[in-house]
């Protein structure tokens, strides 16, 4: 479904991606794990149009994304919710669902979709007429993932949804990504947090310094604990 080849590139004349090839199969959950800083971030915004990369290819389904904007992305069935839950915070949490489905009502059923996102985080219907601002940093991660979902996307793209949120959090959010995995969309996870990670990835990359270096085909405690003495630098737990 999304093929990164070689893809080169970053900020100005700061090159933080040293051609990095990755594959996302349709109905996959892949997890792109790596330490901070470097690059996985940046992968994503090349993917979502948001970065224009140096060289390489961004193949979606077979066409070249290079180049395409990032609206146009979002037609197309990609989403992005970068790190740090974008949402509007004066608006309800029901404005800012709408407007996200807004630009796609000629293609999805919005009261379905609304319904459908509700149903995932019963948390935020409770919340519904309350203000994004004065939510609890959980409830505007849920925010972000459903306003990215409400357009029915066919590819999800999450960075770090675990940041800043207790593990009790965590847990809940990560087994609604499994279920938004398990109901058809297509998940491409950038997490630091290996352990939060382990229970619903399909397949992982590892990234160190612009390149993957690793990857596994299947995710297992004693993999996970590899991966994180290695290459995360963390030694248990
Ligand atoms: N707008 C920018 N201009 C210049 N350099 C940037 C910009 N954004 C990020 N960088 C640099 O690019 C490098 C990679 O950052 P990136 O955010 O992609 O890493 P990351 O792997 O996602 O890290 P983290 O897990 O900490 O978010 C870092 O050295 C960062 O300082």
């Amino acid at each position: 479904m999304l093929e990164v080849r070689n893809v080169v590139g970053g900020y100005g004349e700061i090159q933080i991606l040293h051609g990095v090839n990755l594959t996302v199969h349709r109905g996959e959950v892949v997890g792109l794990l790596g330490a901070n800083g470097v690059g996985k971030t940046t992968l994503l915004r090349v993917i979502s149009g948001l970065i224009r990369p140096g060289g390489g290819q961004v193949l979606y389904q077979g066409q070249d994304l290079v180049g395409i904007s990032p609206a146009r992305l979002l037609r197309m069935g990609i989403a992005h919710v970068p790190q740090g839950r974008h949402i509007f915070s004066d608006m309800t949490v029901k404005e800012n669902l709408l407007v996200a489905l807004d630009r796609v009502r000629d293609r999805v059923n919005a009261g379905e979709r609304l319904e459908y996102a509700l149903n995932l985080f019963p948390r935020l219907r409770e919340r519904y007429h309350q203000l994004g601002g004065t939510l609890s940093g959980g409830e505007q991660q849920m925010l972000a993932i459903a306003r990215a979902l409400a357009p029915k996307p066919d590819l999800l793209m999450l960075d770090e949804p675990s940041m800043g949120l207790a593990p009790v959090i965590v847990e809940s959010v990560f087994k609604t990504i499994r279920q938004i995995a398990e109901d058809g969309t297509t998940i491409l996870l950038v997490e630091q947090n290996a352990t939060a990670a382990l229970h619903v990835v399909d397949r992982v990359y590892v990234m160190e310094t612009g390149t993957i270096v690793h990857q596994s085909e299947r995710l297992d405690d004693s993999e996970l604990q590899r991966i994180k003495e290695v290459y995360l630098g963390l030694s248990d737990s």
